[in-house]
């Protein structure tokens, strides 16, 4: 593999968790155990954007969010990525498309918190997205409701896997989707941005 990128072999359950990390906290960390453990996974690949497309303002400098997302989770399956700055991409689905063809045979699934169910459909590419990876969302307190009730969760509900059946999630063929009800941290980057805690 390339320098600056994980290895996988194929074969492996990889769970994808794409954001901005402007910082990361408690809530990063807690969802990355439970997609481990729930979804019966290998790896998690925190992938620390280069800036979310929807996200007017700009996040902090990432050599900053990538110490401080190292610094945090020290686990020995959870890897800190700076993929999509590698790969000059920000959108998912291209960033999506980039690591099928680098890691062939990995079984990719992609990770979120239930606030980015939500918006899911003003993504670019969403339901190209939905039918190319297997997609765990996490529940957020506050956003269990605009989840399920969301667009995606509405054009995608035939494809919902029962919580029960999370571990099969990886071993899926796209779309298919398992919302988890994870026990819920109230933590946010904002919240800890507005008490200025952190400046970008
Ligand atoms: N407390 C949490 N519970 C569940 N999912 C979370 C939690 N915090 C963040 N996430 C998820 O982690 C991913 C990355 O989130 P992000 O880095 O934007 O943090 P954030 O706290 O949502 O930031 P901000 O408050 O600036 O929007 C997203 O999929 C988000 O839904
Ligand atoms: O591809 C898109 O259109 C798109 C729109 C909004 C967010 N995303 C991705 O969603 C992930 C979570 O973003 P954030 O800022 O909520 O942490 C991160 O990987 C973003 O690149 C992707």
């Amino acid at each position: 593999m390339r320098s600056g990128f994980p290895n996988a072999r194929p074969g492996m359950r990889v769970g994808l968790f794409g954001g901005s990390f402007d910082p990361p906290h408690a809530g990063h960390v807690h969802v990355s155990r439970e997609a481990l453990k729930r979804f019966e996974l290998d790896r998690v690949w925190w992938l620390v954007s280069p800036g979310n497309p929807l996200k007017a303002e700009g996040p902090a400098r990432l050599d900053r969010r990538m110490a401080a997302a190292r610094a945090l989770v020290r686990h020995p399956r959870v890897e800190v990525t700076d993929i999509e700055a590698r790969l000059g991409t920000r959108y998912t689905g291209a960033t999506l498309e980039r690591m099928f063809a680098l890691y062939p045979g990995v079984r990719f699934v992609w990770l979120m918190g239930a606030d980015n169910l939500a918006s899911f459909h003003r993504w670019q590419r969403w339901e190209w997205i939905m039918r190319n990876v297997p997609v765990g969302v996490m529940a957020r307190p506050g956003q269990r409701i605009s989840a399920r009730t969301s667009k995606a969760a509405q054009v995608f509900r035939r494809h919902k896997l029962p919580a029960a059946a999370a571990s099969r999630l990886a071993m899926s063929d796209p779309p298919a989707w398992c919302f988890l009800n994870v026990p819920m941290l109230d933590v946010s980057s904002s919240e800890i941005r507005a008490r200025g805690d952190w400046v970008r």
